[in-house]
């Protein structure tokens, strides 16, 4: 019996800054950023929008597009590391909004659960699902990825905002991809993207040592949540590649081939903080498991290195680019890293570029290499379903990110610094943040939400 994706379905900001107007204001070239980095647009979202409106928009999508019965959902599991509490996850959330449009107690039997681990979150909610409904091939299961990947002005993060979420349904015989049972994880606990708890004195706020309440915070130290991360994206990649280069390996012996094993990929899936992460990042692994040997690993480290760049600029490498990872860029440079999601909407443009260019896939074998900051990566490999063009018919996602509402830098600084009050578009058809509880003590903080018809 095969297990995987049957369905797939989307929500994405739907406001964005075109890259050259960030890279204008930033003073930076726009040819680094887009020819560089294949960024063209950054998705934001609207003051109505948070994780759980995006990832209770495509979670709506999923179950409406596909006729789901909710009864037959034994799961949903969230991939996110942007949640807006630390107790109740986003998947609580998403069960009561479901409920509130599909009917009440329509999910009161379903698990939920929410995983982080930085972007590859998503990736592990999938392979829980997976073992889940091979086990038990009547059941269904529902994974949702949701995050904003939000930075601070001016660093090297802020060119690769973006934001949205995805839904899968996973099931027995799924229609578009089913996935082998060999993942291979390579893992390693460092620093290279995180988001902390941060404290600030009350000393400094108030400018005095007293520790007298402030705002009803009696502790002397004030902890600060922030959406953005902290990271040093050299050191990021140089983790990414070194924990996909693990990954890969161990896949391939896991695999016990000594094939080049991207031969056997016709579109190799990765995680895409921006559009050229893949390819910037991917020459090492195409050097040392080529057919021919270009690189033995015993040169020194500087020859490596300069190796590694007359590979990733050879026409070779670029040929390899275009062919199996070009068309999962498509979508990340039009939106930017949606973080857990990144790789899902990976597979889903290159499924959609496949689609609209009419080339038939199915019996091939896509690769997926994951990544997720902290560190982790895993390595699978799925088959395309004969079914897979049936099942992603409606799902329109270039038409989609084509309607995008381009904004202004002025407006962009402001849904930054949450100096914007009003929402920039009427929502319509969709989720919205109605409001934040402030006054009854007991559901301080509480989010509340409702659907715009
Ligand atoms: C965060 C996650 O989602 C998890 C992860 O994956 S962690 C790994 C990725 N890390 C991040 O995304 C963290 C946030 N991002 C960042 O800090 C940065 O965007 C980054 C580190 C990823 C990139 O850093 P940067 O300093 O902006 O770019 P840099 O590394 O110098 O690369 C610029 C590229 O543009 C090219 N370039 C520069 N000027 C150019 C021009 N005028 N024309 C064409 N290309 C140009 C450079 O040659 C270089 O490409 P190659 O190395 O492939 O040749």
């Amino acid at each position: 019996m095969k297990t995987g994706i049957d369905a797939i379905s989307f929500d994405v900001a739907k406001i964005h800054l075109p890259i050259n107007t960030l890279a204008k204001a930033r003073n930076i070239e726009p040819e680094k950023l887009e020819k560089g980095l294949g960024l063209i647009k950054m998705t934001l979202p609207d003051t109505h929008q948070d994780t759980v409106v995006f990832g209770a928009n495509a979670l709506t999508k999923l179950i409406s597009d596909n006729n789901i019965n909710l009864n037959e959902i034994a799961r949903i599991y969230v991939g996110t590391e942007s949640t807006i509490d630390s107790s109740k996850p986003i998947s609580s959330f998403l069960i009561a909004l479901m409920e509130q449009k599909f009917g009440e107690n329509t999910l009161s039997e379903c698990d939920v659960v929410d995983f982080t681990f930085a972007c590859i979150g998503g990736i592990d909610a999938m392979q829980n699902c997976i073992d889940f409904v091979t086990l038990n091939p009547t059941k269904k299961a529902i994974v949702v990825t949701t995050d904003f990947a939000k930075y601070d002005l001016n660093s090297t993060g802020e060119y690769t905002q973006g934001a949205g979420a995805l839904a899968m349904l996973i099931t027995a015989n799924p229609r578009i991809i089913a996935f082998e049972n060999i993942w291979a994880t390579s893992t390693k606990g460092v620093f290279d993207f995180f988001k902390p708890y941060r404290t600030i004195s009350k000393t400094a706020i108030t400018g005095n040592s007293n520790n007298e309440p402030w705002f009803e915070n009696l502790e002397s130290k004030i902890e600060i949540h922030k959406d953005q991360p902290v990271f040093d994206g050299q050191y990021s990649n140089q983790c990414y590649m070194d924990r996909t280069r693990d990954a890969y390996f161990s896949f391939k012996k896991l695999k016990n081939t000594t094939e080049t094993v991207y031969d056997s990929w016709k579109s190799i899936v990765m995680h895409l903080p921006y559009a050229f992460q893949g390819r910037r990042m991917l020459s090492e692994i195409y050097a040392l498991d080529a057919s021919k040997t270009i690189i033995s690993g015993n040169e020194d480290a500087s020859e490596y290195q300069n190796k590694l760049k007359e590979i990733s600029k050879s026409e070779a490498y670029k040929e390899f680019v275009n062919e199996k990872l070009m068309p999962a860029e498509i979508a990340s440079s039009l939106i930017g890293n949606l973080y857990t999601g990144s790789i899902f909407m990976g597979l889903l443009s290159t499924l959609a570029h496949f689609y609209d260019t009419e080339k038939e896939i199915s019996g091939s074998t896509f690769g997926f290499l994951a990544y997720g900051s902290g560190s982790k990566s895993k390595v699978f490999e799925g088959t395309i379903q004969p079914d897979w063009k049936l099942a992603i018919a409606g799902v329109n996602l270039f038409e989609t990110i084509e309607k995008s509402f381009e904004i202004d830098f002025d407006t962009y600084n402001k849904l930054h610094k949450k100096e914007q009050k009003t929402s920039i578009q009427t929502p319509k058809n969709e989720w919205t943040l109605d409001r934040i509880e402030n006054e009854i003590p007991n559901l301080i903080g509480a989010r509340y939400y409702k659907w715009v018809d």
